[in-house]
Parts: structure tokens; sequence; C-alpha cells
């Protein structure tokens, strides 16, 4: 292989070139003196490769008869020859950047001088005709020339006879002190300071009267390279390598010098070098794992690299052929076979410029710069203290950020609100011209809208034209949502998965459809009432100043007005047009009931058991809920008796019964009346129901009531809310509420302990508050009872605190809740006409119900988004922007009415939320919302007037 070749093996494999040691023999033919004493040669060359030791004796017989190496040179070989298949590869890798290193190793006058002198020349002459055959490269070549005597190391070009100390050089490796290293300026040069070495090494075997070489002897050539294309300029890489020529001295033991003193002396410490040569050369052969002894001796100490090291290797081992060496022969061969085994990992010898050097390092200072900033620096170790005031800091600064980024974070927010509160302001107060003065009109429109809902069309595109974003795909599709509504992305939740769609019918619908019949039988009456209570409210709304008393009445007669007469009510006109007996058979009122039930407890089921009165009521503490005034205003104008007295009426037509066929068309308000009441009697148990109106005996309505006393069976009993048997059991459930029910039913000797009319107002005030709670543990008992929303309970409760003239409300509420409780008992029984419905099949139904709204919410949210979104439901809703933004996706809501209960609800919530001065343009458009919802939660509320 030649070196060019060597070399792109090299450099392709970054782990080095590793090899074994070249290992040669040579053979020297037997000097004058050995053929005179007939010594002659047992040994003969088999091959090039192999050499055999023939020996007559039989003694010897038990040697080993041939030895194979890389290259067996006999007696005829000339020097040229080993040179040329032994030496010149390894000796030449040096133009190519890699450590070289040629050995003689062999006994004394066996021709090891005699074979590196020539082995040294020619490769000296190679590279010098390499040099001169690459004019594109620049060498450099260097020459040094050191003695080891004595295990001193001397300097064979310097004429001080000191010895030189070996140093320790982390790059270099072991280095010889002030070692002259001159620099060749040619080819001559260096042959004269090879012959000065050689000359110098003779003196000193002369002085010591031998002829043998005492001394090991390393001539070192260090050729450094580069290309000259490169300018100083720019940087290049130069190729350094140094090529060892070492003449070991004769290999022979110590024992054999015959010699004692200053000799033996000698012959230890020529052999310290050989033997650790040989121990080194011995452990490296069996590999690198164990310990290698090259400290030992300054000869394996110089030759580290050489041996095993970064560098290629070739051992010329030189025999006698004489009898009389054959022991050391044999010694020699034996040391040749360890060193064959040994290899070396050569690289090839790269060194960076200067220029190069500093760029090189200038990035590594910088990578090391930017390391070092990264880093952060180490707290001592059981320093606790710094560690703790450290990571107080760091607390300290998080705090900053944190609250520098809330203060963003807000401020951010009230330019969003700002910007939407204009952009919303802008579309509503659109809405509100186009809609403010058609009042009525919505009302109507919204009654029609269940059984026509092409009137909704109608409606949206004429009365909110203005909202561009109720496109004409959405009217097609109810469930889609105004683009306005989704600009923000936390809308989502509110529109499809959020209030899961309900299955089934309208769990409210029957009991609209009863209330309106029984509103409409009630209109003469609720006038009456409806007076008183525009008295009373007249005060109020005074006192509020938020509306006069003839907007309130305007509205409330227009509505009533419109209501009243069967040719302008869109809502007679069309419950003609539609009857609205169809499937009120006594079996279709039973499915009814049966469906309702199921309803509503997948509704009560949709929510958290978390959100319980006791939560919502912490809610409301919490957020410091306020009722509107206005809206409380309005609600206290609603006749409160009006349904109770037009039931009351309805006794007397309650004749046409319960079995009367509804299958014909409806002729007007008396066949609704009839049906009614037949629907009422021939369905409900009343044992229970009468307990509700106990609680109202300060209203006029109860006093009503009072008067009849006696028919607890009737379906007016029942509609009026009765005493009789369920006195007793009220008075066992409410305990001591009845107490004060008693008291109630005894003003007078109450009034006679107070003695002025502050007094008498506030024991008044206190005993309707006693009442009223007892009325709103009896409703929470019912709500359970009847799994009642909770979105019902919150905005009842919301509504609802106490004021005198929620009296009303509570009473129908607990009537209504009566109602439900019955149907589903009735069901949940399977009374009646043989009705198969069963406690068993509404459950099952129930779960089937329940599953499939979880699935359905499954696949929208996750657990985890489910939980948040009903969290973020409540939360968001204290704040007004969010307030109309649900009240606008309610709005566009209101096509689909299986989340009409549950809209209703959110809005009045809404309503519940927002303080009178916050009522603004937005807030009718809210209003209209909840106007055209209310109907359908609230019935018995028909009439009244929004607050806004
Ligand atoms: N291959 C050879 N052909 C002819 N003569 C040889 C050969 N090898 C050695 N000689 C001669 O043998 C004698 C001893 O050789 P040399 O000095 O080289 O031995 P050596 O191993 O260096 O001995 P020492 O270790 O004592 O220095 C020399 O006179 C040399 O000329």
């Amino acid at each position: 292989m030649g070196g060019e070749e060597l070399i792109k093996g090299v450099i392709n494999n970054s782990n080095g070139l590793e090899e074994t040691i070249r290992v040669s023999i040579r053979l020297r033919p037997l000097n004058e003196k050995e053929l005179m004493k007939n010594d002659s040669s047992d040994w003969e060359c088999l091959n090039s490769n192999s050499v055999m030791f023939r020996s007559t004796l039989p003694e010897r017989s038990l040697f080993p008869h041939s030895y194979t190496f890389d290259r067996v040179f006999g007696i005829d070989s000339t020097t040229k020859q080993v040179y040329e298949e032994g030496a010149k590869e390894v000796a030449l890798s040096v133009v190519n950047g890699i450590n070289s290193t040629i050995f003689a190793y062999g006994q004394t006058s066996s021709g090891k001088t005699f074979t590196m002198n020539g082995v040294t020349q020619y490769s000296v002459a190679d590279i010098y005709s390499y040099i001169e055959s690459h004019q594109d490269r620049e060498f450099v070549l260097k020459f040094s020339a050191i003695e080891i005597y004595n295990e001193a190391v001397k300097d064979l070009l310097s004429l001080e006879n000191v010895p030189l100390r070996l140093l320790d050089d982390p790059e270099k490796g072991t280095v010889v002190e002030k070692l002259t290293e001159e620099i060749l300026k040619d080819r001559n040069h260096l042959q004269e300071l090879i012959s000065f070495c050689e000359v110098q090494r003779k003196i000193g075997e002369t002085s010591l009267n031998e002829t043998s070489s005492r001394s090991h002897q390393i001539l070192r050539l260090t050729i450094e390279s580069s290309a000259r294309k490169f300018k100083k300029s720019e940087s290049s890489s130069t190729l350094t390598a140094t090529v060892n020529f070492v003449d070991l001295a004769g290999s022979e033991r110590a024992s054999q010098t015959n010699s004692g003193g200053t000799r033996l002396k000698e012959g230890c410490h020529i052999n310290r070098s050989l033997l650790t040569l040989g121990t080194v050369i011995r452990k490296l052969s069996k590999g690198r794992n164990g310990h290698i002894p090259y400290r030992d001796s300054k000869l394996t100490r110089i030759l580290q690299n050489s041996l095993g090291g970064n560098g290629r290797t070739a051992i010329i081992c030189t025999m006698s052929p004489a009898r009389s060496h054959v022991e050391q022969s044999r010694n020699t061969l034996l040391f040749a076979t360890c060193a064959k085994e040994v290899s070396t990992n050569a690289h090839v010898n790269v060194v960076v410029s200067d220029k190069a050097l500093v760029k090189q390092l200038q990035k590594e200072l910088a990578r090391l710069e930017s390391e070092m900033k990264n880093l952060k620096p180490l707290p001592l170790k059981g320093d606790s203290t710094s560690l703790l005031k450290e990571k107080e800091l760091v607390i300290e600064q998080m705090d900053k950020q944190i609250k520098e980024l809330t203060r963003q974070r807000d401020l951010a927010q009230y330019r969003i609100e700002n910007l939407l509160h204009s952009v919303g302001e802008d579309r509503i107060f659109k809405l509100s011209e186009s809609t403010v003065n058609t009042i009525p009109d919505l009302v109507d429109l919204d009654l029609d809208l269940r059984s026509d809902d092409s009137s909704f069309k109608a409606f949206d595109e004429s009365s909110l034209k203005t909202f561009d974003t109720f496109t004409a795909q959405e009217e097609n599709s109810p469930h889609k949502i105004d683009p306005l509504f989704t600009m923000n992305h936390e809308d989502d939740f509110l529109l499809d998965s959020s209030t899961p769609e309900l299955a089934g019918p309208d769990p409210y619908q029957d009991w609209e459809e009863i209330a309106e019949r029984v509103h409409a039988n009630s209109e003469d009456g609720c006038k009456d009432v409806q007076c008183i209570e525009l008295e009373e409210s007249k005060e109020s709304v005074n006192e509020n100043g938020d509306l006069t008393l003839a907007t309130l009445e305007d509205n409330e007669r227009q509505m009533i007005s419109s209501f009243d007469n069967p040719e302008t009510s869109p809502q007679r006109k069309n419950k003609e047009i539609i009857p609205i007996n169809k499937g009120h058979t006594y079996d279709g009122l039973i499915q009814k009931a049966s469906e309702m039930e199921k309803t509503l407890n997948c509704i009560v089921n949709l929510y958290p058991s978390e959100q319980s009165f006791s939560s919502i009521e912490a809610a409301k503490q919490k957020l410091k809920l306020a009722r509107s005034k206005s809206c409380l205003t309005v609600l206290m104008t609603i006749p409160p008796s009006t349904l109770i007295e037009k039931v009351e009426d309805d006794k007397k037509t309650r004749s046409i019964g319960s079995d009367v066929n509804f299958s014909g068309k409806a002729e007007g308000s008396r066949r609704r009346r009839g049906l009614s009441c037949g629907i009422l009697e021939a369905n409900l148990d009343f044992k229970d129901s009468q307990s509700v109106c106990s609680r109202c005996s300060d209203t006029k309505t109860l006093q009503i009531i009072d008067e009849d006393d006696d028919d607890n069976t009737s379906v007016l009993n029942f509609a009026t809310g009765k005493r009789g048997k369920s006195k007793n059991r009220i008075k066992k459930r409410s305990g001591s509420r009845l107490g004060r029910v008693s008291k109630k039913e005894e003003p007078k000797e109450t009034t006679q302990e107070v003695h002025t009319e502050e007094e008498k107002e506030l024991q008044a005030h206190s005993e309707w508050m006693l009442e009223f709670e007892g009325q709103q543990r009896d409703i929470i008992e019912l709500w359970d009872a009847c799994n009642v929303p909770l979105v019902h309970r919150s905005y009842f409760f919301i509504l609802f605190k106490g004021d005198p003239s929620d009296a009303v409300y509570m009473e129908v509420e607990l009537r209504r809740l009566f109602f439900i409780r019955e149907a589903i008992s009735r069901s949940a029984n399977g009374s009646g006409r043989g009705d198969t419905v069963t406690q068993t099949s509404s459950l099952k139904a129930l779960n089937r119900e329940r599953e499939m709204l979880a699935r359905r919410m499954k696949k929208k949210f996750s657990a985890k988004e489910r939980d948040a979104l009903y969290v973020k439901w409540g939360i968001d809703l204290k704040t007004k922007q969010r307030s109309i933004q649900v009240a606008r996706m309610l709005w566009s809501r209101t096509k689909d009415f299986d989340h009409i209960n549950e809209s209703a609800a959110l809005v009045a919530k809404l309503i519940g939320f927002v303080e009178p001065n916050q009522v603004s343009r937005e807030m009718f458009g809210l209003s209209f919302s909840l106007q055209s919802l209310d109907h359908r939660s609230f019935p018995w509320k028909r009439n009244m007037s929004l607050p806004f």
C-alpha cells in the first residue's frame, strides 16, 4: 500500500488506522570468525515469511521448528530489500502526517546497526524524493537524535554530555527536555547530522572499549507539511509527524556479559530498557486491558506512542545464524512473535495553523461564554439560607410578573368590552328601533311559534332584520349560531352541547296548555285583581321611577286585550286552526305525563349535583346578585289571583266533565274551559295538593280559597289550593312554621299586642318573611320531588326573594309543582284506565335518555371540559358583557323549543344579575327574548310587562 492510499484509508476512518506491528526477520550471513569456528547455521528460511530451526541435536529437538512473520529475509537479502519490503511503507507514512517507528531488535552483532543504517538512508532518500515530487506542498524537516545509556538520555547532536530529563507533555506525550532539534536545510544536511550522531555514539562506545553497541539510539526526523496554495492570510492545516529510527542495544542477557562491577550495572540498565520493552510488547500483544509499564524505562517511555499508540511500527529482528547464538536467536524470535500481535492505532496528525487556531479558539470561547450565561449559579451545598433567599427572589419576581400580566389582561379585557359594547350597542340599537314599538306583535308572534314555524321566520325577517347575522341559512337551521356569537370561541359552549338538546316533548307543554286555558277562562277575574295590583304597584313604580303607571297599564291592557279578543288574538286563531286537543285524551295525557317525568329527570341529570340550592345560594351571595328593581316592580303588576279566580269560575262549568270527547273542533273559550277542567278533574288526585295555600293566608287569593273549604276532590280544590286533610300533613311537615301560619290566621290577636303602626308593619313583615321562608322550603322539597331543572330553580330563587308581592308567585309555583308531582305519581303508579306505564319502565326509559345524553355530551366535551363548562356557565354570567352575549345567543335560540325553558331561566337569571342602572339598549333585546320565552315556561306571567 502506498503512502497516499494509506492516508485515504486513515482519513476515511475517524477511529484511526488500526494495524499490527509489522515484524520482519533478517538473518545475516556468518561472519569470518563464525565460519572459522564452523559455527554453522541451523536456521533456514523456508520462504519469505517463515524461518525454521533445523537442529540435529536431540536436546533442541523440543524447540519450535518454524516461525512465521510478515517478512523473513535470509542471508542473501540486501538491506535495500529489507527496507523496501519490511520498513518503507511504515517509514514513509511520516510524509502523510502519521507517526512511524522502525526498530532493529536483536542480539549483539546480529546486524542491527548494519540494517538500521541502511534503512535510515533509504528512508531519507525516499522522503526527500517524496518532497521533491510534491511541489504543491511545503515541507519542514527537523532532526534530533538521542542515546539512552544506563537509563540516561543523551542528546547526540549536543556536544555536552549532559543527561536530559524526560517531560510529560499533555499533547505530545513524553518529550526530551532541551533536546536539540535541527531544522534541515537539505538532504546533505541530514546526512551530516546522522554521521555526526554515529560518531558521537561510537565515541562513547569506544570509551567503553567495546565493539558492540551498549546503548539505544533513536534518530528522529520530524516532517511538517502544508499545502502551498494557501496564502498566509488563509487558514490551512499542517500535517506533522515523526519517524523514529531506533537501533537498540544488544538483547543478550546480562548474565551472558560475564562481567561484574560497572559492566554488570550497565547490563542491568541495558536490560532494564530491553526487559521493559519485552514486557510492554508482551502485554500489548495480549491486549490493552491491563497496565502497560511504559514508564518503567526511558526507552519505553520515549517510544510509548510507537508501541501500541498513535503510529505505525515496523520491527526488524536481526539474527545471527551461528549455532552458538541459537539461544539469543530463539529469544529474538519469541520477542518478534509477541510484537507481531501488538496492534497500533495510527491517526493523521493535523496541526491547525495559528490563525485557524485563533479562530477556532475564539469560537470555542464564545460557545463556552454562552454556556456560562445559560448556566445558573449553583448554590453551595448545605447553604439553605442562600438557597431560600434565591427562591424568595424568584417568587418575588414572579409575583411582579403576575401582577403586571394581570394588569395587562384587565386592560385588554376592558378595551375588548368597550369595543364589544360599542359594536353590540349599535346592533341592538338597530334591533330595538325596529322592535321596541312592536312588543304586542312580538308576543303574538311568539304565541304562534309552536304551531307554525313560518311565523317565526316572519318574525325574524320583520323584526330582526337588523340582526344581520340572522341569515337565511340560520333560519333553516335553528341550531346554527349567529356569527356574532362566535367571535369569541368561548361562546361555542353556549351554542350546542353545553345545553344538550332535550329529547322528547316539552315537559311543560301540557301545563302551559292547561294554564293557558285556565287563564283564558279567568279573564274577568283577572281584570278585577289586576286593578288592585296596579294600585299597589303604582306606588312602587313611582318610587323607583323606572316605569310610569301609564306605560305599565298600557302594556298590560294591550296584551290582555290582544289575548281577550278571539278575533285578534293570534294564539286563539292558531288554536282554532290547529286543534289543541289533539292527543289530549286520557291516554295521551298519561303518556305526556310520563314523558314529562323523563324529560324533567333528564334536565336535572344534565346538571351536576353541586348545583344545588345551597350552591346557588352561595353563588348568589358571592356574586352579590341583585334582583332588578324594575323587574320586581313589573312582577308586582301581575294579577296574582287570575288563575285561581278563573278556575273558581270554571267550577260551575265543570259539568262538561271529564269524559268530554275532544275529537271535535274547539269552539271558543267555553269549549276550552270545559276541556281544561275536564283534564284536571280526570287526572289529578288532590289529597295533598291543598296544602299549598296554607301559606297564602294574607293574600286576597287565599281569602277566596278559604271561602270554599269543603270540596276536597274537585279540580277547583286543587287549583285553588284547598285546605283539607293536607293541613294536618303540612302541620307535621312544617313543624314550627305551622305555628307561624296559625298566628297569621289570627292577626287580630297579634296586632293587639302592638301599639303603633310602625310596629304593626314590622311585625307583619317579620311574619311574612317567616311564611316566605316556609314556602321556599316547601317549594324546594317539591322541586326535588318533581325533578325540576336547576336553571328553573335558580331563576325562581333569584326572582322571588320575599317581597310581599312575591306571594302570588310562590303560590302558583307550589300549585304547579303539585300538579307535576301528581302527574308523575300517577304515571309511575300506572293508575287510571289500565295504563301500563310502570315504575320500572319509566326508569328504563329514563336511563336510556340519560345514556343518550351522556353520549352526546361525551362526543362534544370531555368530562373535564364538561365540568369546566358548567362552572363557566355560572361564572361568566356575572359580567354584563357576557350576559349580553348569552342573551343574544338565547335570542337566536328561540327557534329551538327544546331549549326554551332553560333559556328562559337563564335570561331571567341575567335580569337578576343586572342592576337597573345597567340597563341599556342591549337589554331591550334581552327583554324581548325574555318576553317571548317566558310565555312558554311561565304562562301565568303572560301579561307581565318587561322591566326595560
Ligand atoms: N547482513 C549483513 N551482511 C554482511 N555483513 C553484516 C550483516 N549484518 C551485519 N553485518 C556485519 O556484522 C557486524 C556486526 O554488525 P552490527 O554492528 O550491525 O551488529 P549490531 O547488532 O549492531 O551489534 P551491536 O549490538 O553490538 O551494535 C558488522 O561488521 C556488520 O558489517
